[in-house]
């Protein structure tokens, strides 16, 4: 974004301090004083450790100008804006500047699926347009506007993640943000911690149906009787026009997979939606197929025909740590979704694990499931049971909620298949000494296990037992 301060303090409804700067030429938004240039606009925020504020006298000094906290004692001479709430007026500065762009918007919600149906979204559009997305998972009341600031002038669409913990907050993301677009990958058990329940859950993500423009495109699953009874009670706040296409298993919704394999170290399928055409995606998982049939139904709205979709599906780059393959020295096959998990998740990757051919022996590697509230001991030991049932060949549970998993996979495996850890080191040696490189192995669990310190080291260190290289 570039924009002189005295314009910025219009878009961010701020009080130029000094009118000789109202010229000043500025070129992005940092919220980190060690990541600014002379042309950057700082926005100090509070954080854990420290107040931006504290930086803001050394950013003026850099050349930079600065927003200032309306009230707040010590302002520094120099180019500031007075602002009433710093993380407000970021958010109206984002806002402004997307309305400025003349933008599309593409918002994508759901507990499971956001980054990587905004993935396959901006692959496809890719293929013929100017798109911006989400980097990582930027997808909050402070990401959602840092990603808009950071899109190019002339972007066409811009593809955003919508992310919830609460009721309200993706009310307040389509608000800075109104989607032309909406997409609601699914309504699963993220955050019921917060939440309390999956129909609140449903209630939070089709905010973003009602913060849709009048005449946008809804597209939801088809599979989840809860987003229809949510839209039928919030009707009266839904937009004028509002057109509705859903995603699913079978003909109940608009479109579903025809023919779904998996294929090349990915899955193929066709769509009712696109005839006869064939399509591959790069990633394991009938729930992909859903994700690709969503973006497909954005992409489609933006006049992407089937053969760039083919293209664009199958240069898919996606955010790693979402069932990404990789191989260990010792050529065993690791699968990494240890980015997060919750029970729908870590049922998909569970399926996806039980559908491997050609392996000596399947293991999951099961972390802890977090805000997942007072049902969090019965949702574990239900998947655990639900990994025993799929035939899924060992069971490594990681964590003190994972202990009831175990549990629950004993109920139908042999005791000896199972293993319950507290401590990560141990498990890790355990797994050394016991696979073999002729295994696969996939690894499950919330953000806040950190288990991808399991994958690295079964990456980069040999197997231990009388099997391993
Ligand atoms: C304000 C900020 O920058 N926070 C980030 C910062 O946090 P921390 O508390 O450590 O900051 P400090 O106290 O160190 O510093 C305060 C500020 O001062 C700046 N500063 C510091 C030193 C200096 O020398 N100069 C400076 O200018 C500094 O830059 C600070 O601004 O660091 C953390 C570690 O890197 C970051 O994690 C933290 O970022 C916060 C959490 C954040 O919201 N970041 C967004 C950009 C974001 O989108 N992060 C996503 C995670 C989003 C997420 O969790 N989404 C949920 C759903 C939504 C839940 C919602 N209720 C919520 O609250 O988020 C999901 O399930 O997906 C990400 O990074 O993945
Ligand atoms: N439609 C889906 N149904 C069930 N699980 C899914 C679905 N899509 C993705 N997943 C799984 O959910 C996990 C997170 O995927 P992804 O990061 O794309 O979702 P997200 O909504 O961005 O997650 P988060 O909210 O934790 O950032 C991965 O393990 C992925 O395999
Ligand atoms: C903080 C939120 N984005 C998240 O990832 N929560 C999971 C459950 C975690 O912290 O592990």
């Amino acid at each position: 974004m570039e924009r002189t301060l005295g314009r910025i303090a219009d878009m961010c409804g701020g009080r130029l301090l000094r009118a000789a700067d109202a010229d000043k030429p500025i070129a992005g938004v940092v919220i980190d004083s060690r990541k600014l240039g002379e042309r950057s606009l700082f926005v100090p925020l509070g954080g854990s450790n420290v107040d931006g504020h504290e930086f803001v006298a050394g950013a003026l000094e850099a050349g930079a100008a600065s927003l200032w906290q309306r009230g707040r004692a010590g302002a520094p001479e120099g180019a500031l804006i007075e602002v009433d709430d710093v993380l407000e007026a970021l958010q109206r500065l984002a806002s402004a500047y997307l309305q400025e762009s003349g933008a599309k918007v593409v918002g994508i919600t759901g507990s499971n699926g956001k980054t990587t149906t905004k993935d396959m979204v901006y692959a496809l559009l890719d293929t013929k347009l100017r798109v911006h997305k989400t980097q990582g998972n930027f997808n909050n009341h402070l990401g959602l506007p840092l990603t808009l600031l950071s899109m190019p002038e002339q972007t066409e669409v811009v593809v955003l993640e919508m992310g919830m913990s609460d009721l309200g907050e993706i009310a307040l993301l389509a608000r800075i943000a109104p989607p032309d677009v909406a997409i609601v990958t699914n309504i699963g058990e993220s955050h019921l911690l917060n939440l309390g329940s999956r129909h609140n859950i449903a209630r939070a993500k089709l905010e973003i149906a009602a913060g849709t423009k009048p005449g946008g495109l809804l597209i939801c699953s088809g599979d989840e009787p809860l987003i229809p009874q949510v839209l039928e009670e919030i009707k009266a706040d839904l937009p004028q026009d509002l057109r509705i296409f859903t995603f699913g298993a079978d003909a109940a919704s608009d479109d579903y997979p025809i023919g779904m394999k998996p294929e090349g170290g990915g899955m193929a399928f066709s769509a009712r939606s696109e005839g006869e055409a064939r399509f591959a995606i790069p990633v394991l998982g009938s729930h992909n197929v859903g994700n690709a049939l969503a973006a497909m139904a954005a992409a489609r709205e933006f006049g992407i025909d089937a053969e760039r979709m083919k293209t664009g599906l199958a240069n898919l780059r996606l955010t790693g740590m979402r069932i990404e393959r990789l191989t260990g020295v010792s050529g065993l096959a690791l699968f990494n979704d240890a980015y997060n998990a919750s029970p729908t998740s870590a049922r998909a990757a569970i399926d996806v694990l039980a559908g491997l051919q050609g392996f000596a022996s399947r293991v999951l590697v099961l972390g802890d499931m977090l805000e997942l509230g007072a049902d969090e001991r019965r949702y574990h030991r239900e998947v655990g049971r639900y990994a025993a049932d799929a035939g899924i060949d060992a069971v490594y549970a990681y964590g003190p909620l994972s202990a009831d998993a175990a549990e629950g996979a004993r109920e139908n495996m042999a005791p000896d298949r199972v293993h319950a850890f507290t401590d990560k080191a141990a498990m890790i040696a355990h797994l050394r000494a016991h696979l073999k490189s002729e295994d696969a192995v996939l690894f499950k669990a919330s953000r806040g296990m950190r288990l991808e310190e399991a994958v690295q080291a079964l990456q980069s260190e040999p197997l231990t037992g009388e099997n391993g290289v």
